[in-house]
């Protein structure tokens, strides 16, 4: 059965003190419980080097972003190999923000995708299309043509370690979430698309979550959905009593 994950994507969020008590708080809460899915924190990633591997044992943590290259003059940009020089497993890339604010587009995209994979990073790939594409009917196939640009370059063997993230551009935090039914028609339609390049198996086993604002209230219909694998959440992320009723969705 494929994994079921509730990720952190905290943003430009938390100074390093208050992004350490946080992840001390998050595990605080977990004492004792055994989550249904995995819990994977993606801090900025500056605090990934001293992230203590105690948390470990229940947390997994991920970057934001990786540099599409691998070393060199890039100042300012972190590459894939040092993320994964420290505890962080995976990265988010092709988040709506960032195709928005430092123009990402697909073919970037592709060599941030192996750049992560190339160095042993799961990539939690992010889709989803925008209001104006939702309003005039186009949302399927925008959402399917991200998949195809960035992703169908990839073997089977490494496209079965990605995780996709549709984030309908519209529902990120503005308070509007997509309703259940919404988020199930799109994701099995992307499994769909992903099953005719990869095969059924392959698509089975791809993890597919839902972000824009997803919280304790709305989390339990949302993963009840077949295709509905978890969620990746911003705002409700950043404490750790309004995270872990999402975590706890799953218990359902
Ligand atoms: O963009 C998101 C997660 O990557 C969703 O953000 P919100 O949960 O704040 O809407």
């Amino acid at each position: 059965m494929r994994k079921h994950i509730v990720a952190a994507n905290w943003k430009m969020n938390k100074t390093f003190q208050e992004g350490m008590a946080l992840i001390e708080d998050v595990y605080k809460t977990l004492d004792g419980y055994k989550p249904n899915c995995e819990v994977l924190i993606c801090p900025p990633s500056y605090f990934l080097g001293a992230i203590d591997k105690k948390y470990c044992d229940k947390l997994t943590f991920g970057a934001q972003d990786c540099s599409e290259h691998t070393s060199g003059a890039y100042t300012g940009e972190i590459s894939a190999p040092m993320i994964a020089s420290t505890v962080a497993k995976a990265v988010i890339i092709g988040h709506s923000e960032r195709r928005a604010y430092h123009n990402e587009g697909s073919e970037m995209l592709a060599k941030k995708v192996d750049q992560a994979l190339e160095a042993g990073l799961r990539p939690v790939f992010c889709v989803g299309e925008k209001l104006d594409q939702r309003e005039d009917g186009t949302y399927m196939e925008v959402v399917a043509k991200q998949v195809k640009d960035a992703l169908f370059h990839l073997s089977d063997k490494d496209f079965a370690k990605i995780i996709l993230a549709y984030e309908p551009v519209w529902a990120i935090g503005t308070g509007k979430t997509a309703s259940a039914d919404q988020a199930q028609e799109m994701h099995a339609n992307i499994r769909k698309v992903v099953a005719e390049k990869y095969g059924q198996e392959i698509a089975d086993n791809c993890t597919i979550l839902y972000g824009g604002s997803c919280k304790g209230e709305n989390a339990p219909e949302l993963f009840a959905k077949p295709d509905v694998d978890g969620g990746l959440i911003g705002g409700a992320s950043l404490e750790a009593s309004k995270f872990l009723p999402i975590i706890k969705a799953f218990d359902k």
